[in-house]
Protein backbone atom coordinates (compact mmCIF):
# COMPACT_ATOMS: atom_id res chain seq x y z
CA UNK A 1 0.00 0.00 0.00
CA UNK A 2 1.48 3.46 -0.82
CA UNK A 3 2.50 5.99 2.52
CA UNK A 4 -0.84 8.02 4.12
CA UNK A 5 -0.60 11.33 2.10
CA UNK A 6 -3.32 12.96 4.25
CA UNK A 7 -5.02 12.36 7.44
CA UNK A 8 -7.94 13.61 9.55
CA UNK A 9 -7.73 12.20 13.16
CA UNK A 10 -10.25 12.50 15.45
CA UNK A 11 -11.74 15.69 13.98
CA UNK A 12 -14.32 17.37 15.01
CA UNK A 13 -15.30 20.64 13.94
CA UNK A 14 -18.56 23.33 15.57
CA UNK A 15 -19.64 26.73 13.98
CA UNK A 16 -21.69 29.20 16.14
CA UNK A 17 -24.75 30.76 14.07
CA UNK A 18 -24.60 34.39 13.38
CA UNK A 19 -27.82 35.82 14.86
CA UNK A 20 -29.92 37.47 12.28
CA UNK A 21 -30.76 41.21 12.69
CA UNK A 22 -33.93 40.49 15.14
CA UNK A 23 -31.79 38.60 17.25
CA UNK A 24 -29.22 40.81 17.48
CA UNK A 25 -31.80 43.33 19.01
CA UNK A 26 -33.52 40.95 20.78
CA UNK A 27 -29.71 40.47 22.88
CA UNK A 28 -29.57 43.97 22.78
CA UNK A 29 -33.01 44.23 24.71
CA UNK A 30 -31.98 41.49 27.38
CA UNK A 31 -33.21 38.70 25.82
CA UNK A 32 -31.00 35.30 26.12
CA UNK A 33 -28.57 34.82 23.24
CA UNK A 34 -29.88 32.77 20.56
CA UNK A 35 -26.80 31.52 19.15
CA UNK A 36 -26.78 28.03 18.26
CA UNK A 37 -24.17 25.22 17.63
CA UNK A 38 -23.73 23.42 14.52
CA UNK A 39 -22.14 20.33 15.15
CA UNK A 40 -20.98 19.92 11.28
CA UNK A 41 -17.97 17.13 11.99
CA UNK A 42 -17.91 14.87 14.87
CA UNK A 43 -14.83 12.55 15.67
CA UNK A 44 -14.12 12.09 12.18
CA UNK A 45 -11.40 10.31 10.62
CA UNK A 46 -10.39 9.86 6.99
CA UNK A 47 -7.17 8.33 5.70
CA UNK A 48 -6.26 9.44 2.00
CA UNK A 49 -3.17 7.79 0.55
CA UNK A 50 -0.63 8.91 -2.11
CA UNK A 51 -2.70 7.95 -5.47
CA UNK A 52 -5.73 7.38 -4.16
CA UNK A 53 -9.28 8.96 -5.37
CA UNK A 54 -11.57 9.02 -2.34
CA UNK A 55 -14.96 9.79 -2.44
CA UNK A 56 -16.69 11.39 -0.04
CA UNK A 57 -20.45 11.20 0.04
CA UNK A 58 -23.45 12.05 1.78
CA UNK A 59 -26.53 14.26 1.70
CA UNK A 60 -26.32 17.62 1.78
CA UNK A 61 -25.20 19.37 4.95
CA UNK A 62 -23.45 15.98 6.50
CA UNK A 63 -20.04 17.46 6.19
CA UNK A 64 -18.75 17.15 3.71
CA UNK A 65 -17.23 20.54 2.15
CA UNK A 66 -15.80 21.03 6.26
CA UNK A 67 -14.14 18.23 5.93
CA UNK A 68 -12.37 18.74 2.87
CA UNK A 69 -11.59 22.46 3.69
CA UNK A 70 -10.17 20.87 6.81
CA UNK A 71 -8.31 18.45 5.01
CA UNK A 72 -7.10 20.87 2.39
CA UNK A 73 -5.61 23.30 5.37
CA UNK A 74 -8.23 25.95 4.87
CA UNK A 75 -10.03 25.47 7.67
CA UNK A 76 -8.48 24.74 11.23
CA UNK A 77 -10.73 21.80 13.03
CA UNK A 78 -12.31 22.62 16.63
CA UNK A 79 -10.36 19.41 17.90
CA UNK A 80 -8.37 16.65 16.50
CA UNK A 81 -5.18 16.79 13.94
CA UNK A 82 -5.04 17.04 10.15
CA UNK A 83 -1.69 15.16 9.24
CA UNK A 84 -0.48 16.20 5.76
CA UNK A 85 2.73 13.78 4.55
CA UNK A 86 2.82 12.63 8.04
CA UNK A 87 2.62 16.35 9.48
CA UNK A 88 0.54 18.03 11.96
CA UNK A 89 -0.39 20.74 9.55
CA UNK A 90 -1.21 23.20 12.23
CA UNK A 91 2.42 22.82 13.29
CA UNK A 92 3.57 23.83 9.77
CA UNK A 93 5.69 27.16 9.91
CA UNK A 94 7.22 29.49 6.71
CA UNK A 95 8.61 27.16 3.56
CA UNK A 96 6.67 23.97 4.61
CA UNK A 97 3.55 25.75 5.11
CA UNK A 98 3.48 27.31 1.82
CA UNK A 99 4.38 24.05 0.76
CA UNK A 100 2.05 22.46 1.63
CA UNK A 101 -0.73 25.37 0.61
CA UNK A 102 0.57 24.78 -2.30
CA UNK A 103 0.35 21.32 -3.07
CA UNK A 104 -3.24 21.08 -2.06
CA UNK A 105 -5.42 22.72 -4.45
CA UNK A 106 -9.22 22.90 -3.75
CA UNK A 107 -11.72 23.32 -6.83
CA UNK A 108 -14.86 24.20 -6.08
CA UNK A 109 -18.65 23.78 -7.51
CA UNK A 110 -18.80 27.22 -8.93
CA UNK A 111 -16.40 28.50 -11.10
CA UNK A 112 -17.19 31.53 -11.99
CA UNK A 113 -17.56 32.87 -8.42
CA UNK A 114 -13.84 31.86 -7.65
CA UNK A 115 -12.21 33.48 -11.55
CA UNK A 116 -11.99 36.77 -11.46
CA UNK A 117 -14.00 38.72 -13.86
CA UNK A 118 -11.83 41.63 -14.90
CA UNK A 119 -8.68 39.37 -14.90
CA UNK A 120 -7.84 37.72 -18.75
CA UNK A 121 -7.11 33.69 -18.05
CA UNK A 122 -3.47 34.60 -18.77
CA UNK A 123 -3.38 36.01 -15.61
CA UNK A 124 -6.47 33.96 -13.67
CA UNK A 125 -3.68 30.97 -14.57
CA UNK A 126 -0.46 32.36 -14.74
CA UNK A 127 -0.26 34.68 -11.80
CA UNK A 128 0.08 32.36 -8.12
CA UNK A 129 2.89 30.72 -9.99
CA UNK A 130 4.86 33.96 -10.67
CA UNK A 131 3.81 35.32 -7.65
CA UNK A 132 5.14 31.99 -5.60
CA UNK A 133 8.46 32.22 -7.79
CA UNK A 134 7.39 28.86 -9.24
CA UNK A 135 8.45 30.10 -12.54
CA UNK A 136 9.91 33.55 -14.24
CA UNK A 137 7.60 36.00 -15.39
CA UNK A 138 8.80 35.53 -19.19
CA UNK A 139 7.61 32.01 -18.90
CA UNK A 140 4.29 32.71 -17.86
CA UNK A 141 2.64 32.86 -21.47
CA UNK A 142 4.33 29.56 -22.23
CA UNK A 143 3.35 27.55 -19.12
CA UNK A 144 -0.36 28.99 -19.59
CA UNK A 145 -0.91 27.79 -22.99
CA UNK A 146 0.54 24.53 -22.17
CA UNK A 147 -1.92 24.53 -19.23
CA UNK A 148 -4.88 25.35 -21.45
CA UNK A 149 -4.07 22.22 -23.16
CA UNK A 150 -3.61 19.94 -20.77
CA UNK A 151 -6.98 20.67 -19.66
CA UNK A 152 -8.56 20.56 -23.42
CA UNK A 153 -8.87 24.84 -24.24
CA UNK A 154 -7.25 26.31 -27.22
CA UNK A 155 -4.39 28.11 -25.71
CA UNK A 156 -5.45 31.34 -28.31
CA UNK A 157 -8.16 31.39 -25.81
CA UNK A 158 -5.80 32.78 -22.98
CA UNK A 159 -6.17 36.68 -23.65
CA UNK A 160 -10.27 36.22 -22.91
CA UNK A 161 -12.45 36.67 -19.93
CA UNK A 162 -13.95 34.55 -17.70
CA UNK A 163 -17.71 35.40 -19.32
CA UNK A 164 -16.24 34.74 -22.78
CA UNK A 165 -16.52 30.74 -21.96
CA UNK A 166 -18.99 28.09 -21.10
CA UNK A 167 -19.66 26.26 -17.74
CA UNK A 168 -17.44 23.60 -18.79
CA UNK A 169 -14.85 25.98 -19.85
CA UNK A 170 -14.52 27.97 -17.29
CA UNK A 171 -14.26 24.67 -14.77
CA UNK A 172 -11.39 23.55 -17.06
CA UNK A 173 -9.63 26.88 -16.27
CA UNK A 174 -10.46 26.95 -12.58
CA UNK A 175 -8.67 23.16 -13.20
CA UNK A 176 -5.60 24.85 -15.20
CA UNK A 177 -4.92 27.75 -12.31
CA UNK A 178 -5.03 24.77 -9.59
CA UNK A 179 -2.33 22.73 -11.92
CA UNK A 180 -0.15 25.81 -12.36
CA UNK A 181 1.17 25.04 -8.72
CA UNK A 182 2.19 21.96 -9.22
CA UNK A 183 -0.49 20.34 -7.02
CA UNK A 184 -0.01 16.52 -5.87
CA UNK A 185 -3.54 16.61 -4.14
CA UNK A 186 -6.57 17.71 -5.48
CA UNK A 187 -10.03 18.68 -3.07
CA UNK A 188 -12.52 18.05 -5.76
CA UNK A 189 -15.64 19.81 -3.97
CA UNK A 190 -18.73 18.95 -6.29
CA UNK A 191 -16.15 20.27 -9.02
CA UNK A 192 -19.19 18.91 -11.60
CA UNK A 193 -21.99 19.05 -9.85
CA UNK A 194 -22.81 22.45 -11.58
CA UNK A 195 -22.50 21.25 -15.26
CA UNK A 196 -24.70 19.80 -17.72
CA UNK A 197 -25.07 15.92 -17.73
CA UNK A 198 -22.92 15.22 -21.11
CA UNK A 199 -20.32 17.98 -19.72
CA UNK A 200 -19.92 16.22 -16.39
CA UNK A 201 -18.89 13.51 -18.07
CA UNK A 202 -16.45 15.06 -19.62
CA UNK A 203 -14.44 16.95 -16.88
CA UNK A 204 -15.22 13.72 -15.21
CA UNK A 205 -12.59 12.24 -17.83
CA UNK A 206 -10.31 15.09 -17.39
CA UNK A 207 -9.72 14.55 -13.80
CA UNK A 208 -9.24 10.74 -14.35
CA UNK A 209 -6.99 11.51 -17.71
CA UNK A 210 -4.76 14.15 -14.93
CA UNK A 211 -4.94 11.67 -12.33
CA UNK A 212 -2.45 9.38 -14.81
CA UNK A 213 -0.40 12.10 -16.54
CA UNK A 214 -0.04 13.72 -12.66
CA UNK A 215 0.17 11.13 -10.95
CA UNK A 216 -2.35 12.99 -8.52
CA UNK A 217 -4.31 12.18 -5.57
CA UNK A 218 -8.20 13.29 -5.28
CA UNK A 219 -10.25 13.64 -2.64
CA UNK A 220 -13.31 13.72 -4.43
CA UNK A 221 -17.00 15.23 -2.66
CA UNK A 222 -20.00 14.37 -4.01
CA UNK A 223 -23.35 14.12 -3.25
CA UNK A 224 -23.87 11.48 -6.40
CA UNK A 225 -23.04 8.13 -5.77
CA UNK A 226 -22.93 7.36 -10.07
CA UNK A 227 -20.09 9.82 -10.15
CA UNK A 228 -18.32 8.19 -7.01
CA UNK A 229 -18.59 5.20 -8.47
CA UNK A 230 -16.89 6.27 -11.83
CA UNK A 231 -13.62 8.03 -10.50
CA UNK A 232 -13.17 6.63 -6.95
CA UNK A 233 -10.80 3.70 -5.42
CA UNK A 234 -12.35 4.38 -2.03
CA UNK A 235 -15.89 5.72 -0.88
CA UNK A 236 -16.46 7.25 2.32
CA UNK A 237 -20.01 7.61 3.44
CA UNK A 238 -21.01 10.34 6.01
CA UNK A 239 -23.99 10.90 7.60
CA UNK A 240 -24.76 14.06 10.36
CA UNK A 241 -21.24 14.75 10.54
CA UNK A 242 -20.00 11.30 11.52
CA UNK A 243 -18.57 8.26 9.09
CA UNK A 244 -20.62 5.55 8.99
CA UNK A 245 -18.92 3.51 6.49
CA UNK A 246 -15.95 3.28 4.52
CA UNK A 247 -14.29 1.06 1.69
CA UNK A 248 -13.33 0.25 -1.48
CA UNK A 249 -15.63 0.98 -4.15
CA UNK A 250 -16.71 -2.08 -5.48
CA UNK A 251 -17.03 -4.08 -2.05
CA UNK A 252 -19.06 -0.92 -0.88
CA UNK A 253 -21.43 -0.86 -4.01
CA UNK A 254 -21.10 -5.02 -4.29
CA UNK A 255 -22.06 -5.54 -0.23
CA UNK A 256 -23.02 -2.35 1.92
CA UNK A 257 -22.78 -2.98 5.40
CA UNK A 258 -24.70 0.84 7.17
CA UNK A 259 -28.32 0.26 6.36
CA UNK A 260 -27.71 3.94 5.29
CA UNK A 261 -25.34 3.31 2.75
CA UNK A 262 -27.79 0.20 1.77
CA UNK A 263 -30.23 2.88 1.52
CA UNK A 264 -28.63 5.58 -0.96
CA UNK A 265 -27.63 2.69 -2.72
CA UNK A 266 -31.14 1.75 -3.53
CA UNK A 267 -31.95 4.61 -4.63
CA UNK A 268 -29.00 5.15 -6.39
CA UNK A 269 -28.36 5.13 -9.96
CA UNK A 270 -26.26 3.24 -11.94
CA UNK A 271 -24.19 5.49 -13.76
CA UNK A 272 -25.74 4.14 -17.01
CA UNK A 273 -29.17 5.24 -15.70
CA UNK A 274 -27.72 8.68 -15.03
CA UNK A 275 -29.52 9.81 -11.94
CA UNK A 276 -28.21 13.37 -10.31
CA UNK A 277 -28.71 13.24 -6.90
CA UNK A 278 -30.16 10.92 -4.00
CA UNK A 279 -33.41 10.45 -2.95
CA UNK A 280 -34.19 11.17 -0.24
CA UNK A 281 -33.51 8.23 2.19
CA UNK A 282 -36.80 7.41 4.47
CA UNK A 283 -37.22 10.61 6.85
CA UNK A 284 -35.93 13.68 7.62
CA UNK A 285 -32.55 14.39 7.95
CA UNK A 286 -31.95 15.55 11.39
CA UNK A 287 -30.44 19.44 11.85
CA UNK A 288 -26.47 19.20 12.81
CA UNK A 289 -27.60 21.65 15.87
CA UNK A 290 -29.10 18.92 17.83
CA UNK A 291 -28.15 15.35 16.44
CA UNK A 292 -29.99 12.34 17.88
CA UNK A 293 -28.02 10.66 20.78
CA UNK A 294 -26.50 7.25 19.83
CA UNK A 295 -26.14 6.31 16.58
CA UNK A 296 -27.05 9.33 13.66
CA UNK A 297 -28.75 7.29 12.03
CA UNK A 298 -31.07 5.63 14.31
CA UNK A 299 -34.40 7.64 13.26
CA UNK A 300 -34.16 6.97 9.99
CA UNK A 301 -33.02 3.15 10.84
CA UNK A 302 -35.64 0.36 9.55
CA UNK A 303 -33.24 -1.93 12.08
CA UNK A 304 -32.61 0.66 14.89
CA UNK A 305 -32.28 -1.06 18.06
CA UNK A 306 -32.49 0.22 21.70
CA UNK A 307 -29.28 0.26 22.44
CA UNK A 308 -28.69 1.96 18.86
CA UNK A 309 -30.58 4.52 20.39
CA UNK A 310 -27.97 5.46 23.17
CA UNK A 311 -24.35 4.29 22.26
CA UNK A 312 -22.49 5.30 19.40
CA UNK A 313 -21.08 2.65 17.44
CA UNK A 314 -17.72 2.53 16.22
CA UNK A 315 -16.51 2.47 13.29
CA UNK A 316 -14.55 -0.84 12.84
CA UNK A 317 -13.25 -3.06 10.26
CA UNK A 318 -15.76 -5.30 9.44
CA UNK A 319 -14.53 -7.52 6.49
CA UNK A 320 -13.30 -6.90 2.93
CA UNK A 321 -11.56 -3.97 3.48
CA UNK A 322 -14.73 -1.85 4.53
CA UNK A 323 -15.16 -0.58 7.84
CA UNK A 324 -18.57 0.41 9.40
CA UNK A 325 -19.98 2.20 12.10
CA UNK A 326 -23.13 -0.27 13.08
CA UNK A 327 -24.14 -2.00 15.99
CA UNK A 328 -25.60 -4.77 14.14
CA UNK A 329 -22.59 -6.17 13.38
CA UNK A 330 -22.06 -7.07 16.94
CA UNK A 331 -25.50 -9.29 16.45
CA UNK A 332 -24.59 -12.97 16.29
CA UNK A 333 -27.34 -13.24 13.79
CA UNK A 334 -27.05 -9.98 11.75
CA UNK A 335 -30.10 -8.79 9.86
CA UNK A 336 -29.32 -9.47 5.80
CA UNK A 337 -31.20 -6.38 4.19
CA UNK A 338 -30.54 -6.06 0.39
CA UNK A 339 -30.70 -3.25 -1.80
CA UNK A 340 -34.40 -3.21 -2.75
CA UNK A 341 -35.95 -4.86 1.04
CA UNK A 342 -33.89 -2.75 3.49
CA UNK A 343 -37.27 -0.09 4.27
CA UNK A 344 -39.56 -2.99 4.77
CA UNK A 345 -37.51 -5.05 7.47
CA UNK A 346 -39.31 -4.20 11.01
CA UNK A 347 -37.26 -3.20 13.84
N1 LIG B 1 -19.32 28.89 8.37
C1 LIG B 1 -20.36 28.20 8.86
N2 LIG B 1 -21.13 28.73 9.84
C2 LIG B 1 -22.18 28.04 10.37
N3 LIG B 1 -22.54 26.80 9.95
C3 LIG B 1 -21.81 26.23 8.97
C4 LIG B 1 -20.69 26.89 8.37
N4 LIG B 1 -20.17 26.08 7.41
C5 LIG B 1 -20.94 24.95 7.42
N5 LIG B 1 -21.90 25.05 8.35
C6 LIG B 1 -22.91 24.04 8.67
O1 LIG B 1 -22.23 22.82 8.92
C7 LIG B 1 -22.98 21.72 8.40
C8 LIG B 1 -22.15 20.96 7.40
O2 LIG B 1 -21.95 21.79 6.27
P1 LIG B 1 -21.13 21.34 4.97
O3 LIG B 1 -21.18 22.45 3.97
O4 LIG B 1 -19.80 20.84 5.40
O5 LIG B 1 -22.01 20.11 4.46
P2 LIG B 1 -22.02 19.40 3.04
O6 LIG B 1 -22.21 17.95 3.29
O7 LIG B 1 -20.85 19.82 2.24
O8 LIG B 1 -23.37 19.96 2.41
P3 LIG B 1 -23.61 20.65 0.99
O9 LIG B 1 -23.42 19.58 -0.02
O10 LIG B 1 -25.02 21.14 1.09
O11 LIG B 1 -22.59 21.77 0.94
C9 LIG B 1 -24.26 22.31 7.79
O12 LIG B 1 -25.29 22.25 8.74
C10 LIG B 1 -23.86 23.75 7.52
O13 LIG B 1 -24.98 24.60 7.57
Amino acid sequence: MSEIFAEAVNVSRRFTTEPDLAERIAVRLGARDTRKVVHALDDVNLTIRRGEVVGLVGESGCGKSTLGRIIAGMLPPSEGIVRFRGKDRANLRGQEARQARLETQIIFQDPMSSLNPRKRVVDIIGEAPVAHGLIPRREKEALVAGLLAKVGLDPSMRDRFPHQFSGGQRQRIGIARALAVNPEFLVCDESIAALDISIQAQVLNLFMQLRQDLDLTYLFISHDLSVVHHIADRVVIMYLGRVVESGPTEAIFAEPNHPYTAALLEEVPRIDRRHRSFQPVKGEIPSPINPPPGCHFHPRCPFAMDRCRVERPALVPVGGGQEAACHLNDLAERPRFTQTDNREIPA
